[in-house]
């Protein structure tokens, strides 16, 4: 069985507002995480790891899934170690998302879970494209930084389980800060399958990612639903 866990349990202090229950064309941020999720016919199961009261605000009517509650952790990665320590026996596959990137498409879910499947770990991701520096401490350009080869991390980032499981044991035993899974990965020696995503994927982070957000599914359903 293929789990998904969607960590929500972060403080939004650069948003400086609860940026996961955000009203976005019309619902949660939160909730358009959880939906893209449950569209996928590939997904048994939805853990969600957030506060009591934000999980029970959720309108969780008419969702295919069994969706499984967890308190959150201090950091990101305690969260996710609250996650998959619910896991059910039976699961072989995890998907980690953060529910603050509601524009996941069902589509970009499965590209990133057969990555998996083939390669034991994947992860969704675009290459960088603007120049890159290095700064020093006051802000003045230190030296370029090629952007050969450069990725940025997305999520869902995709895994056999026991694989991310060991992972997340070494990354606790070397009291490791990681900021994704892939870290966790790179610290066990894996290789991990980077997924070019086709579809805009934003972590909502700033009061301006919201309004991207909110025009991004704009004009996304303008393009399913043209006008006559
Ligand atoms: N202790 C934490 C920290 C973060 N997250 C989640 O991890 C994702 C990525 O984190 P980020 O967007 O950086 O969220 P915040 O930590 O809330 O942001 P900020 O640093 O501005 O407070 C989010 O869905 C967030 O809710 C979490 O579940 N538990
Ligand atoms: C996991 C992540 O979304 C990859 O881009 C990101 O690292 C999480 O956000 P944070 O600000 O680093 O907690």
């Amino acid at each position: 069985m293929t789990t998904a866990i969607i960590v929500a349990s972060g403080s939004s202090r650069r948003m400086g507002f609860d940026k996961l229950m955000a009203p976005l064309a019309g619902k949660p941020v939160l909730a358009h995480s959880l939906a893209a999720f449950d569209r996928c016919q590939e997904v048994g199961q939805i853990i969600v790891v957030t506060d009591e009261a934000r999980f029970n605000s959720l309108d969780l009517s008419g969702l295919r899934n069994h969706v499984l509650h967890v308190d959150g952790g201090k950091e990101r990665q305690d969260s996710v170690a609250n996650g998959l320590a619910a896991l059910s026996p039976d699961c072989d596959i995890v998907a980690i998302h953060d529910g603050a990137r509601p524009l996941i498409s069902t589509e970009s879910i499965l590209l990133a879970l057969d990555a998996a499947a083939v390669h034991g770990s994947s992860a969704l991701a675009h290459p960088i494209t603007e120049t890159l520096k290095r700064a020093d401490g006051d802000d003045f350009v230190k030296d370029s930084v090629s952007r050969e080869d450069l990725w940025a991390m997305e999520t869902p980032q995709c895994f056999r389980v026991r694989l991310l499981q060991a992972a997340y044991l070494e990354v606790a035993k070397d009291g490791l800060h990681v900021t994704d899974e892939v870290s966790a990965l790179q610290h066990l020696g894996h290789a991990i399958k980077l997924v070019s995503n086709p579809s805009p994927n934003p972590k909502v982070t700033f009061p301006s990612d919201l309004i991207l957000a909110e025009q991004l599914l704009a004009a996304a359903a303008l393009s399913s639903h043209p006008a006559k």
